[in-house]
């Protein structure tokens, strides 16, 4: 395993610019996620690292070495791709063999024995060898996806949202295995994924991916409590930060530059009036199951925080929302400190 560093690199498919000077290190053990929603440039990334695309500008290295030129099958690198792209009419432990057959990588039979029933084991589907791919379910299916990058040791694996076809439990399921395996092997991945849950849970850090530009990296506590603009700070958390303009907070404190306010649950404490003079107004409780969210109608705004389920308060009820540190937002977006 070894590092990986991406200096300055560019895309552009016709007239998208997909991938814009983005620079990027990949520490030799670290899990690394790109979070973006659709055509944010996370693909185009990984493929650029993979050697499946030519950058236009700027430089790959991997352990130090430009691999900018090099084919992919010179780079050393394991992919796993969002669908299974899994040979159907082989077993799984053929499946899981298959790269150590490759001609350009010859390996003795017993090796590829012992390497695969590890992992099989690492991935818990050891009693799965004999069986054929298209008998496995989704979730054993992916699995044995990972598995076959695994049974190498890439300089850096590289998964382009393996998760993402898989329903909501499984996919948490894989996601603990995911970080376990990662943590096993020692191994360096770069992930992409549009889930912040994935990406908070999963990453040692987090690049925050916008229109091909790196909008911020971070620990995933960095980049949540600490965002550089209002565009990583609306990436995450849940609920969505409340954006409001600063108007809307009369009394609060604010540098002079701050033309937003940036609050979350944690910057926000919800009253009822009782007399005091109201900020806004109960709209609705939202009840999802797992926790509960207060919408408030506040003048034109509608602000949401995770409600207290004993809070008793419903629609209707007079409210006073007190901030204490929120975030601050510039006239474009970016943070301005207190
Ligand atoms: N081969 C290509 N030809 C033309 N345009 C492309 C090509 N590959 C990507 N693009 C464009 O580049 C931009 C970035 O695409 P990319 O697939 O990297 O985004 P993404 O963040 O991975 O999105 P998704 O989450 O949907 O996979 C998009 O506008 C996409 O349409």
């Amino acid at each position: 395993m070894s590092e990986v560093a991406l200096d300055r690199v560019s895309k552009r498919f016709g007239a998208t610019q997909a991938v814009s000077d983005l620079s990027l290190t990949i520490e030799d053990g670290a899990f690394v996620v790109l979070l973006g929603p659709t055509g944010a440039g996370k693909t185009t990334t990984l493929r650029l690292v993979a050697g499946l695309e030519r950058p236009d500008a700027g430089g790959i290295r991997i352990a130090g070495r430009d691999v900018t030129r090099d084919s992919p099958a010179q780079r050393d690198v394991a992919f796993v791709f969002q669908q299974y792209s899994l040979y159907p009419h082989l077993s799984v432990f053929d499946n899981l063999a298959f790269p150590l057959r490759s001609p350009a990588r010859p390996t003795p039979e017993p090796v590829i024995r012992q390497k695969v029933n590890d992992v099989a084991t690492l991935l818990r589907i050891a009693d799965k060898l004999d069986q054929r791919v298209t008998k496995l379910s989704g979730g054993q299916m992916q699995r044995v996806a990972i598995g076959r990058a695994l049974v190498r040791s890439p300089s850096i694996y590289l998964m382009d949202e393996p998760l993402s076809s898989l329903d909501a439990k499984l996919r948490a399921e894989l996601r603990i295995e995911l970080k376990r395996i990662q943590r096993e092997l020692g191994a360096t991945i770069l992930y992409v994924t549009h889930d912040q849950t994935e990406a908070m849970t999963l990453g040692s850090r987090v690049g925050v991916i916008e229109n091909g530009r790196l909008a911020q990296v971070g620990t995933p506590r960095q980049v949540y409590e600490d965002p550089a603009n209002v565009y990583v700070a609306a990436r995450l958390g849940s609920p969505q930060i409340n954006l409001a303009p600063r108007s809307a907070f009369p009394e609060l404190a604010a540098p002079a530059r701050a033309t937003t306010v940036g609050a979350r649950t944690e910057h926000a404490e919800i009253t009822r009036a009782n007399g005091r003079r109201a900020s806004g107004r109960v709209t609705w409780v939202e009840h999802l199951g797992d926790q509960d969210h207060l919408h408030v109608q506040l003048g034109e705004q509608d602000f949401v925080t995770l409600a207290d389920p004993d809070s008793g308060l419903g629609p209707g009820d007079d409210v006073a929302i007190a901030l204490k540190d929120p975030l601050f937002f510039s006239a474009t977006g970016e943070r301005v400190r207190t």
